[in-house]
């Protein structure tokens, strides 16, 4: 269907790049569109797909090969879904702790029953820049807003989402262990089927 040995990987987060080069194995090398280029497409879609397919449509356009973007953040039940797509850019664009204080403080008073919360991923891999019908694959992680940071793995969100599957936080998670639960080893898995990688 298409020369998948190499993929560009439309992100500029070394974390997703990670994560995702660590589920597909080495059948598949993941390029960071950062070889191309360091400047961030703006994300301006309403929702994860939208933005997800704007990203991978960018990078296909500036490295003229396949691309696969990843969209994803943090719904939390309380807030009414927020951040959610707005959660790389929660707190301005301060970054993972800057983020994370905000939202530890917007729930400082919440109870636990309320602490309810999903992180979602949308993975779109595009043929090229213009491909009518991109590959849409989605994941979802439903976890709980712990009341104070906890762990060193992972990124973003990952120290302040509780795994009830696994009773710590995602960030106390093994690298190896959270890439078989979250919504990114979700969507991911979807992807790998729909490519016959599996
Ligand atoms: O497994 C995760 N563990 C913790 N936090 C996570 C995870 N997955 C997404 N997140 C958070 C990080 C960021 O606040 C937002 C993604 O925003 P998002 O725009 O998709 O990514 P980004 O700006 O970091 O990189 P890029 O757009 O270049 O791919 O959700
Ligand atoms: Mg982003």
């Amino acid at each position: 269907m298409m020369n998948l040995k190499q993929l560009v990987l439309a992100s500029h987060n070394a974390g997703k790049l990670k994560e995702l080069q660590a589920m597909l194995g080495e059948s598949v090398q993941l390029r960071s569109i950062g070889e191309w280029s360091n400047v961030e497409p703006e994300e301006t879609g309403l929702s994860f797909v939208e933005n997800a397919i704007l990203k991978a449509r960018n990078a296909a356009r500036i490295s003229g090969l396949p691309a696969l973007a990843d969209d994803s953040g943090l719904a939390v039940d309380f807030l009414g879904g927020a951040p959610g797509i707005y959660s790389a850019r929660y707190a301005d664009g301060k970054g993972d702790a800057a983020n994370n204080a905000k939202l530890l403080d917007a729930l400082k008073d919440v109870p636990e029953a309320e602490r309810g919360a999903q992180f979602v991923c949308v993975l779109a891999l595009v043929r090229h820049a213009d491909d009518p019908l991109p590959i849409l694959c989605e994941g979802l992680w439903h976890g709980r807003m712990l009341t104070a940071a906890s762990g060193e793995h992972g990124f973003g969100y990952d120290p302040l989402f509780w795994v009830p599957e696994r009773d710590c936080s995602s960030a106390e998670l093994t690298p190896a262990d959270k890439n078989q639960i979250s919504h990114r080893a979700r969507a991911m898995d979807l992807l790998r089927q729909r490519l016959g990688l599996k």
